[in-house]
């Protein structure tokens, strides 16, 4: 193992030790590399106070020359140290919510097979503090709840987050000399609400409002995780009980969800909408406020239609799924 600079090492390398405190010492730990600043940085780190670390990169293949990139990246990775180094091509299926979607759903899943295959326990994701904060401002701007405000979860499943405390400028200070950076496009490409957050907004609202915005916005989502996990834990055992407890099953009962509170019965129902084959991805807060409408201002029938062709009907005491017929064609 290289040795570690300065009497407890870098912020970044810190970080990294940290985060993987609790992983034994010969635990091969892979760092999903893009070659850009933050992901460099991050390999290095972790290359420095790690026995075994390895790396993948995805060359999603959507610009020309993407896999001569990835491979320069590689090589790099290989030189500073880190073994095994992977370069995965992944194929990009759009499915309605966007390109970049598509792409994300894609790396996550070839970092999570990637993972598995060469035995690793963890993947480490470069994400920093400003990207945090910048979940954060778009998720005010959606009008998202605490789940949505909780923006990037510091660990799921394999995936840690562990650059997510510090700033972007002190984890790119970090980048090795001479390290190969690819600067993505779609860094700079005003078209994404992400990128003019980063570029415009947060600048602004560092010069009108203190330096220490970025840092309050991350504390906002941490705070917003504890509520939601919290209402999440609560929600669950009351779901389990007015799901299965319903009269005819895959219905619900309206008498079981009025006295519930408002975050209560709208996490219930969204459970309930998941569980009817609401597909997750499009069924957004709006939806579930409309079916838990059905429940607090109707009191006869009525119906909401649903994602994935499905309707929420409330039937007096009842609320039930249903397929929503498919329009007759004319003859
Ligand atoms: N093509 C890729 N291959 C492997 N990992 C990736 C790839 N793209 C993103 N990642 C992982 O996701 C993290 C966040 O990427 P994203 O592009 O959203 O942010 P970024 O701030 O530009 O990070 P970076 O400077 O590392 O590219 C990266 O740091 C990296 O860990």
């Amino acid at each position: 193992m290289p040795a570690d600079t300065g009497p407890r090492g870098s912020a970044v390398r810190r970080a990294v030790r940290d985060e993987l405190s609790d992983l034994a010492p010969d635990a091969l730990v892979l760092v999903a590399c893009s070659g850009g600043a933050d992901s460099l940085s991050l390999a290095h780190a972790t290359r420095a106070v790690r026995d075994r670390a390895g790396a993948v990169v995805i060359d999603h293949g959507l610009q020309t020359g993407s896999a001569e990139v990835a491979a320069r990246t590689a090589a790099w990775l290989r030189d500073a140290g880190l073994d095994p180094v992977e370069v995965v091509q992944v194929t990009v299926v759009e499915a309605g919510d966007g390109p970049e979607a598509a792409a994300r759903d894609a790396r996550y899943r070839a970092l999570f097979c990637a993972a598995r295959d060469a035995g690793a326990e963890v993947v480490l994701l470069g994400h920093t503090l400003d990207d945090q904060a910048e979940s954060v401002l778009l998720g005010l701007a959606r009008g998202s709840g605490t789940r949505s405000l909780a923006g990037m979860p510091r660990s799921r499943g394999p995936f840690r987050r562990p650059l997510l405390h510090l700033r972007r400028s002190v984890v790119r200070a970090e980048v090795p000399e001479g390290a190969p950076v690819v600067d993505d496009p779609h860094n700079d490409d005003d078209r994404f609400a992400r990128v003019r957050v980063r570029h415009r907004v947060l600048p602004v609202l560092e010069a009108e409002l203190g330096p220490g915005i970025a840092e309050a916005l991350a504390r906002t989502a941490d705070l917003a995780r504890a509520d939601a996990d919290a209402l999440a834990e609560l929600a669950d055992e009351v779901a389990w009980d007015v799901i299965h407890g319903a009269r005819d099953e895959g219905t619900l009962d309206v008498v079981d969800l009025e006295p519930l509170s408002d975050a209560v019965r709208s996490r219930v129902v969204r459970q309930w909408l998941l569980d009817g084959g609401c597909p997750a991805g499009r069924l957004g807060a709006d939806h579930v406020q409309r079916v838990c409408r059905l429940v607090t201002h109707w009191t006869g029938q009525g119906a909401v239609a649903l994602p994935g062709g499905v309707e929420a009907v409330r039937d007096y005491g009842r609320l039930a799924l249903r397929q929503t017929p498919l329009p007759r064609k004319e003859t």
